[in-house]
């Protein structure tokens, strides 16, 4: 029998299970990768906002990653909201040798305007961190801190794209079209082309964890040993659907649906 693809997130907490870990691992599991997970931040949030935030220290995050690769290989990892730059040196520190396709979600803000990573952690993203992806998925927001750029057009999007390849050395860039108005439009760009992904954009403001549960998604795919271009063909198409029939649970921005695709089964 072939072995089970397995896929590692590293990231935050949502104890309301929409967005961080519990998204990336549903996402796993819908996806049928063996999911596991190495937590950076608890972090007591819900739809709403963002409550209290308790970061791990990096003692503590290599002790987990060690646990992990001593015991069990996996095939592609993913990081999510890394709070300071001790947990990303410790990231740093046990990742940069291995080589699996990493799917760096450049967390910064929450959907709710609640920062989660600190000012000077963004500059070792940048420098130490950004050339060990294989690709990174930032929104417009994050595609700024980035780059430095102010991005307003679909032009914008695409040399930021190139500029996160070129000047910061990551293997590819995908810049997400979320917060633009009109369709859901990303730009993939690896070092060679770009490709669009381009989704009708539904009206909701059910849209917590969408990143979380996107970046997931190409992990999820990468483990299986798809391609970059179609890890985030089948990606895009699976955050639609989970966009599409997201629930309107909690007081604020409500979560994703990651079974969307058998929702007859619950009809
Ligand atoms: N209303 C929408 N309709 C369709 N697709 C959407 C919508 N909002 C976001 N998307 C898509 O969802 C994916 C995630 O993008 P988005 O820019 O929302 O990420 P994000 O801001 O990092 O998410 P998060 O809310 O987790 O921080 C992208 O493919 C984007 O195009
Ligand atoms: C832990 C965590 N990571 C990422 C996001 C971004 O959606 C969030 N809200 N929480």
């Amino acid at each position: 029998m072939p072995s089970i693809p397995k896929a590692l997130t590293i990231a935050g907490t949502d104890p309301t299970g929409g967005a961080g870990i519990q998204a990336d691992l549903k996402t796993f599991q819908e996806l049928k990768s063996y999911g596991m997970s190495v937590i950076t931040s608890v972090v007591a949030q819900n739809t709403t906002g963002v409550q209290d935030v308790q970061n791990m220290s990096s003692s503590m995050i290599k002790q987990q990653l060690e646990s992990v690769m001593d015991d069990i290989p996996f095939q592609s990892f993913k990081t999510g909201m890394l709070a300071n730059v001790p947990i990303m040196e410790a990231v740093y520190a046990e990742l940069a040798q291995l080589d699996v396709p990493y799917v760096m979600d450049p967390v910064m803000v929450t959907t709710s305007g609640d920062t989660l990573v600190s000012e000077e952690a963004r500059d070792y993203l940048r420098e130490a961190l950004l050339p060990l992806a294989a690709v990174v998925t930032p929104n417009i927001p994050e595609a700024e801190v980035l780059t430095g750029m102010t991005i307003q057009t679909a032009d914008d999007m695409k040399q930021a794209s190139q500029q996160i390849v070129h000047k910061y050395n990551a293997g590819a860039a995908l810049v997400k079209g979320g917060h633009m108005q009109g369709k859901a439009v990303d730009f993939l760009y690896d070092g060679q082309t770009i490709h669009t992904f381009t989704a009708e954009r539904i009206e909701t403001s059910n849209t917590h964890g969408t990143g979380c549960t996107y970046s997931a998604a190409i992990t999820a795919y990468l483990s299986q040993g798809y391609t970059l271009y179609d890890a985030v063909r089948l990606a895009k198409a699976f955050v639609t659907s989970a966009i599409r029939h997201s629930f309107s649970i909690g007081h604020g921005s409500g979560p994703t649906n990651h079974w969307a695709s058998r929702m007859e089964e619950f009809n």
